[in-house]
């Protein structure tokens, strides 16, 4: 229970805002996270971290001399957009290119990757790799799809080492994979978290029992069982991890391992001491030497009380840059000759905004695709509540946040673009970005490149018609197809949206008016919506729990299903764009 905030939507901000004031010898702010207070060393890589808020000390205590450069801090478990990662990137920057690390999930992997991409065009050499050390999520012969845990903090503090070394782009990224092949964790957890504001918790797990293969997003558990002695939790942890060796080791006797016992919101850490203390016997009974381990807390997930286990399994390289000297606001080790404060002041890179020529029909339109994003975002805040309810059976409950962060931020950015003069191609654009720079999250995302897509085909001359609007739906589906790499079936809004394209082509090909074959179009939203509560989910933060989600439809294509209904009472009044 969380009982310290003020309105829980600014909390992520004022977490951020109080961080830095605390630690200004560390970090300083900038637009979208922060960034070293120190000086820069021309031509080393920026490693930059990042990811959802919820898991301090990950990102922003993380940062710091031989950690990283930057953090991307997104809202409450979910990830940042990737307007923030570009911003924090080019503050970063000192030459040497950029590597954004973050954990394996289907938000930050989109949004990072597509800051990749903005930056390269931009002329800064960026990478991404997302961490995937989470044993519980996938099978070994699925790894790739793995979550990112406490892991995260081998992978991001020996590629930070590494740049510190000197090593080009390539190379620090090489070695945040070789450490990312050799890390493996184990989470459990008592009770699940409950985020600034909620009445009840993600999850509750029955008395006496502990869920087994946590997340950090207060997503449930994979299994459950008895709640363990902590020797017996001890147990549990090096039994399961010494039984997958990564590849290239045959045998645990005679390895060198780095090991976090992390704590993943309210266990003490006294407790954790008293679990260690049984780590550490097992694994010199296994024959494997403990290389300056870790116990507290270094990836969280808000107040859930529960603990993980992460084994690191070191080659020389490995330990060379595990050992290294760091200091962040959370993390210190050894001892560093401290750099100069930063000397420079952060170009102020803001530009003044204004919008193309538009001519006076895209104009008038205009005024319905706001009105039509003015319905989306009353009908997301009137269901906001039962889509996050939906999105906790087996993701991590900020869908209807989420898409009310998102469809308030593109009503703003549609009002000003209105303001001042955009066409409807144009002010849908903004919207789009708007959209997907405030709500973060895979579905922030996806939406501002659905919005992006149609707003490409609606364009600032024409006056849009049946056939521009139908268009613009099915680049949009190709995008998120593309981008998202979800199939008809995964249990995605992809299952609304596949459809709800393919029924507007059939009636705007049957010459009905875009009224009517919306109309039409989105009762077959509406159905499909229904229908995904038989998909078994196999994409997305669901996937890892499966079964569970069988029986609940899928929030993102709920979303779009409601969506797209409001979208018709406004296109019905006006009888077109
Ligand atoms: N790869 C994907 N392609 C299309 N849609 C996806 C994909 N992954 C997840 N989704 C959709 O995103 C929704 C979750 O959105 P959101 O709450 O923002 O997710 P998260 O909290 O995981 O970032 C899911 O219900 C699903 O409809
Ligand atoms: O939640 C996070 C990112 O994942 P989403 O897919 O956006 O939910 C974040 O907390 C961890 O990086």
């Amino acid at each position: 229970m969380t009982r310290l905030f003020n309105d829980p939507a600014e909390f992520a901000d004022e977490v951020l805002e109080g961080f830095v004031a605390a630690h200004q010898r560390w970090v300083r702010r900038v637009p979208g996270g922060v960034v070293r207070n120190t000086a820069k060393t021309p031509g080393q890589v920026a490693v930059l971290v990042g990811g959802g808020s919820g898991h301090y000390p990950a990102f922003t205590g993380l940062v710091g001399q031989g950690l990283a450069h930057g953090a991307v801090s997104g809202n409450i478990f979910a990830s940042p957009s990737a307007q923030q990662a570009c911003s924090v990137a080019k503050a970063a920057e000192s030459g040497g290119g950029v590597l954004l690390l973050f954990g394996n999930y289907a938000g930050d992997v989109l949004h990072f990757g597509h800051a990749a991409e903005i930056l390269n065009q931009q002329g800064i050499p960026t990478r991404t790799f997302a961490v995937t050390d989470d044993v519980s999520s996938a099978e070994v012969d699925e790894i790739t799809k793995r979550r990112g845990v406490a892991g995260d903090l081998t992978v991001f503090k020996v590629a930070a080492a590494a740049a510190e070394a000197g090593l080009s782009l390539d190379e620090v990224h090489r070695v945040a994979e070789h450490a990312n092949d050799r890390t493996r964790s184990l989470g459990v957890a008592f009770s699940g978290c409950t985020l600034p504001g909620a009445e009840a918790p993600l999850f509750t797990v029955p008395e006496g029992k502990m869920a087994v293969g946590m997340g950090i997003h207060g997503e449930p558990g994979i299994d459950e069982a008895d709640v363990p002695s902590a020797d017996g939790l001890a147990e549990l942890f090096v039994r399961t991890l010494l039984a997958e060796l990564p590849p290239g080791i045959t045998e645990a006797r005679g390895q060198r391992a780095g090991v976090i016992l992390n704590g993943l919101g309210t266990v003490k850490h006294e407790e954790l001491f008293v679990v260690y203390r049984r780590v550490a016997q097992l694994l010199a009974e296994a024959g494997v030497e403990v290389v300056d381990p870790e116990v507290g807390e270094f990836v969280t997930s808000f107040d859930l009380a529960g603990a993980s286990l992460t084994l690191f399994w070191l080659d020389e390289e490995l330990e060379r840059y595990w050992s290294a000297p760091a200091d962040a606001p959370a993390f210190r080790k050894g001892s560093l000759t401290p750099a100069p404060p930063a000397a420079e002041d952060l170009a102020d890179d803001t530009v003044e905004q204004s919008v193309p020529e538009a001519s006076e029909q895209s104009r008038a339109a205009a005024a319905t695709v706001l009105a039509a994003l003015e319905a989306t975002r009353k009908v997301v805040d009137g269901n906001a509540e039962e889509l996050g309810r939906i999105d906790a059976v087996a993701g991590d409950g900020d869908h209807g946040i989420g898409m009310q962060r998102g469809a308030v931020a593109a009503v703003d950015a549609a009002r000003e673009a209105q303001r001042l003069g955009a066409g409807a191609g144009t002010l849908l654009a903004l919207a789009g970005d708007a959209w997907a720079d405030r709500a973060g999250g895979t579905s922030g995302a996806l939406w501002g490149l659905l919005l992006r897509a149609v707003a490409n085909t609606l364009g600032d001359n024409d006056e849009p018609t049946g056939a521009t609007v139908s268009e613009g739906v099915a680049a949009g589906l190709e995008s998120v197809l593309r981008v998202g790499g979800a199939q008809p079936g995964d249990k995605t809004m992809v299952d609304v949206l596949a459809p709800f394209a393919e029924a507007l082509a059939t009636g705007i090909g049957e010459s009905r008016g875009l009224a009517e074959a919306w109309g039409r179009a989105a009762e077959t939203a509406d159905v499909a919506a229904t229908a995904t509560a038989d998909l078994v989910p196999k994409i997305g933060r669901a996937r890892p729990l499966a079964e569970k989600s069988v029986g609940t439809p899928d929030a993102g294509a709920v979303s779009l299903a409601l969506i797209v209904g409001a979208v018709h009472g406004v296109l019905a009044e006006r009888k077109g764009v």
